[in-house]
């Protein structure tokens, strides 16, 4: 299907919102008239513009305030509607967005409505153009996009149709399978947009907090679904307003618009992409850190086994059992450890890649040698590298090429549990959709969780089976200012307690966990004092939900890194959230 994108939701001026429409693959864009207004180029620069770029102009929007008013007031809507008829026939638009009343609409009755409609629909006519009705969320009578279809219907005009946008019908919870009533026909325009989950005002939610398709919590597979039986065969275009995007890097945002776009015509069969498989387990995380330093030294207190370094690349394999952690020690000199690059196991790598690019992904190119397994990898948006290996659970197929190490005595370790990634704030939304689009990961809790310098966001998102799971964080400002927001992998144990106490014993110094947690924890859970007096000496943490218990330590952060042992007892699903305050400001870096 064609593709279009509201200039609306882009930065920079109405030329660079063009040239990054064309760019990122765009078919045409819908024109947002406060961006064309505020233009020194004019129409027909536009044109031709457009032209040079291959995409077409395929809306001009919004239209405010037609219909429900007095004969008066008419007057003064058709004036203004004549002179943007003469617009659009300068810059080549057939259709224009007719939004509900939402100002001086007086009159509530669908067939005063449908009168004026009609007649804006004839003067529209006269000039070769059409209007399409939408039902604002916050309409001031007309506000369901069932009663803008009514209307619509009552006006009975053929240049008069509706404009059907997402964001309105599912944040009213409006049903949309009524949407299959309306002949496709009707149907002149069709505007998408996804949104988080949210409780406020329906207008604040739309200007502000919108999102690409897949990056939020709307149901957009069902919606396009009904969309699309009505035989619907106009632009997908995304409508999307967000705070973010409006004062992010053009480009990037527009090829985020795109790869939303590629996964919704995935996922409603419209253009199938390689099938998506979620990864079955870690295969490794990768930590740049320089030979022998801190890091080799809290992963051999923590159990891990050194088993060698890699035959031809400048990097060491510490593990247990299937926790398995590269040390890079390419572009380590002169900077502090930190997290570079995350393996998933997966069943084809070769389809995983090939999704994976259908869907933009930068490819990440590593020197490998003719002996060598090479893993297709790619860039996340946050930057983690991402590698896709075919290994299993215990098994990873490239671990031999590490050598002289030690074999690691029984396992303690039992995988890594999940990965904890910092978000630069102006990624996080992308982050979600590339996880999820590229890896099937889906979309779990969120939660903002306190520390000393603000409020960090943490969003999950894991595999069905809770083989892999990452918490994507998004830093308070000063955290990247100082240093930068640490990351970290939290290892699974069947024994955390056994854990923390070898680790103890090998020198570890966990983070210093305050008295008053203690205290607390004797009053949450009823656990004896000589019970939280053990936890204490480990530096454990402890957190229940239902029947399930969770119990955890943080290592000491080394540059940008720190590790984490946890142990879930009777189907624990959680993260220790209510603890995560505490280890934030236990890890203040002004502290
Ligand atoms: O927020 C608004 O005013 C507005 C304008 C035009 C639209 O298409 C829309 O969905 C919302
Ligand atoms: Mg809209």
């Amino acid at each position: 299907m064609r593709t279009s994108i509201a200039t609306v939701c882009l930065s920079g001026t109405l030329t660079d919102k063009l040239h990054a429409a064309a760019e990122a693959g765009f078919d045409g864009v819908e024109i947002f008239e406060p961006d064309l207004v505020a233009s020194p180029a004019s129409p027909e620069e536009i044109v031709a513009l457009a032209g040079r770029l291959g995409i077409s102009l395929d809306l001009y929007q919004p239209f405010r305030d037609a219909e429900g008013v007095t004969e008066d007031e008419f007057e003064t809507v058709l004036r203004r509607a004549r002179a943007k008829f003469v617009l659009m026939q300068r810059l080549g638009i057939e259709t224009m967005l007719v939004c509900s009343n939402v100002g001086t609409a007086t009159i509530d009755d669908d067939a005063v409505s449908a009168d004026q409609l009609r007649r804006m629909g004839e003067a529209a006519a006269e000039h070769g153009v059409r209007i399409a009705f939408e039902a604002l969320a916050w309409g001031r009578y007309v506000d369901d996009y069932r009663r803008a279809w009514r209307i619509v219907e009552l006006a009975d005009h053929e240049a008069v149709g509706v404009c059907l946008d997402s964001f309105h019908i599912l944040s009213r919870g409006h049903d949309p399978a009524a949407i299959e009533e309306i002949p496709g026909g009707k149907v002149f325009f069709l505007q998408l947009a996804d949104a988080p989950a949210l409780s406020m005002d329906v207008l604040s939610w739309s200007r502000h907090h919108r999102l690409f398709p897949g990056e939020g919590a709307f149901d957009l597979g069902s919606f396009l679904t009904h969309v699309l039986r009505t035989g619907y065969d106009g632009p997908l275009s995304l409508e999307v307003f967000n705070d973010v995007f409006r004062q992010t890097e053009v480009g990037r945002t527009a090829r985020q618009a795109r790869r939303s776009l590629t996964w919704l015509e995935d996922l409603v069969g419209s253009r199938p992409l390689p099938p998506v498989a979620e990864p079955t387990g870690f295969d490794f995380v990768e930590v740049r850190a320089e030979d022998t330093g801190e890091v080799d030294v809290l992963l051999g207190q923590l159990g891990l086994t050194f088993r060698g370094r890699h035959r031809s690349k400048d990097a060491r394999l510490w593990a247990d059992g299937p926790a398995r952690i590269v040390c890079n020690e390419q572009h380590a000199r002169d900077r502090t450890p930190s997290l570079a690059a995350v393996g998933f196991q997966v069943a084809d790598p070769a389809v995983s890649a090939a999704r994976a690019r259908a869907l933009q992904a930068p490819t990440v190119y590593r020197r490998t040698l003719a002996t060598e397994q090479e893993l297709p990898a790619f860039r996340a948006p946050d930057g983690t590298e991402v590698f896709l290996g075919s290994g299993s659970g215990g098994e990873a197929t490239w671990a031999p090429e590490f050598e002289g190490g030690r074999t690691s005595g029984a396992a303690l370790l039992t995988g890594i549990d999940h990965v904890n990634l910092a978000e630069p704030w102006q990624c996080f939304d992308e982050a979600v959709l590339f996880y999820s689009s590229v890896l099937g990961l889906r979309v779990d809790v969120s939660q903002e969780v306190p520390s000393p310098h603000g409020l960090v966001r943490s969003q999950v998102v894991r595999s069905a089976s809770g083989a892999c799971r990452l918490a994507l964080n998004v830093a308070p400002l000063v955290w990247d200012a100082s240093s930068g927001f640490p990351q970290h992998v939290a290892f699974s144990t069947d024994d955390v307690a056994a854990v923390a106490r070898r680790a103890v014993e090998r020198g570890l110094v966990p983070l210093a966990i305050p008295q008053n947690y203690y205290d607390d924890l004797v009053a949450r859970f009823d656990l004896s004092r000589a019970e939280v007096r053990e936890m204490a000496e480990l530096g454990l943490l402890h957190d229940r939900d239902g029947a399930g218990t969770f119990t955890h330590f943080y290592t000491a952060t080394v540059g940008e890194v720190f590790f984490e042992v946890v142990q879930r007892v009777d189907g624990y699903d959680g993260y220790g959230a209510p603890n995560a305050g505490v280890r934030l400001a236990a890890q203040d870096p002004d502290r």
